[in-house]
């Protein structure tokens, strides 16, 4: 099997380093692993396959330096718009982990389990989009529902991990945590989040909305839609919560007027859908909770009730590593179905 030169832009962040334990596991055809950061951290070593290499500084010339043939990038969305073209340019096809691609006409957005026929249209720009976390395990349990019986609209309710607000995220945490118990909680320490997180919750990710919505809810709405390319209706609130990693989401379903919820269905339909797995034995105090799904390429799914009052509504919880499946694990499964596609290259 071919194997390819590989960088990682990002290389020190919560997902690049995940990233590197990703690749690994996935035994991806890695020729040479190139491992980019800012200036900050170059010369720094990262750990790939139980040896450590060194980061190299992103510049405008390191791709075509390293022959690089795919590029993952997670530094953010202004690296992403300021050197995926770098990339593009030497030769590389870009996965981007970044929400500054996604909504672009021309960049495909995939989750291989829901849409990897979308990942035919890389050529176009040499990019290929990673979801927000948070829609990629909603997107794993709408797909097979929606195939089951037609989504009108969804309502959902996220309680968010730190670990999306990268490495200061969890840090601020884990200080406040250390802090709070020794009784010297300091209010000026706040980098990742505006109001203290360690016991508490903060109904706000990322910037309000000229609609009242925050960024992050309107990409559950506008990335749902692309990725399963039909005009459902999303309402989202998310939650930031003192949880180091794993997003959970409370999720209702309206399904198509006349539709008779039958929750034996809805489950098996989870059931058999890729990298989604079922735990709902509520007697038995068993459901989805961070702790299971935390190191797991898994989106769990449980609760699943139908509504009291109406025939064609579902409510169900769900729960999954938003570093892994959320972005590192998505990121690479679309590099193999990429190289899989495109095998004859
Ligand atoms: N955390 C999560 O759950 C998810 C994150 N993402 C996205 O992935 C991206 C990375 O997130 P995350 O890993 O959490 O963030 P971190 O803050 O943990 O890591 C950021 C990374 O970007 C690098 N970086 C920052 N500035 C530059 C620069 N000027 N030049 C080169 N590299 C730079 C950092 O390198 P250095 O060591 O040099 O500072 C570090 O490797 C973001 O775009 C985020 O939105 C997407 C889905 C989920
Ligand atoms: N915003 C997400 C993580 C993230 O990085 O999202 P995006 O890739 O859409 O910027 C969170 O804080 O949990």
């Amino acid at each position: 099997m071919r194997k390819f030169n590989v960088a990682i832009v990002g290389a020190t962040g919560a997902v690049g380093e995940e990233l590197c334990r990703v690749l690994k596991d996935y035994n991806f055809p890695i020729n040479k692993l190139v491992p980019l950061a800012s200036a900050r951290s170059a010369g720094s070593k990262v750990e790939f396959d139980g040896k450590e290499v060194t980061v190299l500084e992103l510049t405008p010339t390191c791709f075509e330096e390293n022959e690089v043939e795919i590029a993952f990038f997670s530094a953010g969305g202004s690296i992403s718009a300021e050197y995926a073209k770098y990339a593009v340019d030497a030769g590389a096809v870009v996965i981007d982990n970044t929400s500054h691609f996604r909504m672009d006409p021309k960049t495909p957005l995939v989750v291989p389990e829901v849409n990897p026929e979308d990942i035919s249209l890389w050529k176009e720009t040499g990019i290929i989009a990673n979801p927000n976390c948070s829609t990629i395990q909603m997107v794993l349990a709408l797909k097979p529902l929606d195939e089951l019986y037609g989504i009108k609209r969804v309502d959902v309710s996220t309680y968010q991990a730190v670990s999306g607000a990268g490495k200061t995220g969890m840090e601020e945490l884990v200080r406040q945590m250390q802090d709070l118990l020794s009784f010297k909680l300091d209010e000026s320490e706040k980098k990742a989040f505006a109001h203290q997180i360690v016991n508490n919750v903060i109904p706000q990710i990322d910037v309000q909305q000229p609609n009242d919505f925050t960024k992050e809810e309107m990409k559950m709405v506008l990335e749902t839609q692309k990725i399963l390319h039909k005009e459902i209706a999303v309402a989202a609130t998310c939650v930031r919560v003192p949880v180091l990693r794993s997003h959970s989401e409370s999720i209702t379903v309206t399904f198509e007027e006349g539709t008779s919820v039958d929750v034996a269905e809805v489950r098996d339909a989870l059931e058999r859908f890729e990298n989604v797995e079922v735990i709902d034995d509520l007697a038995n105090n068993a459901y989805p909770m961070p702790i299971i799904s935390t190191d797991t390429d898994i989106t769990y799914v449980g609760r699943i009730r139908k509504d009291v009052y109406a025939d064609n509504i579902v409510h169900f919880f769900n729960v999954a590593d938003q570093v892994r499946v959320g972005a590192a694990t998505n990121a690479v499964r679309i590099g193999l179905k990429w190289i899989e596609m495109e095998s004859d290259i």
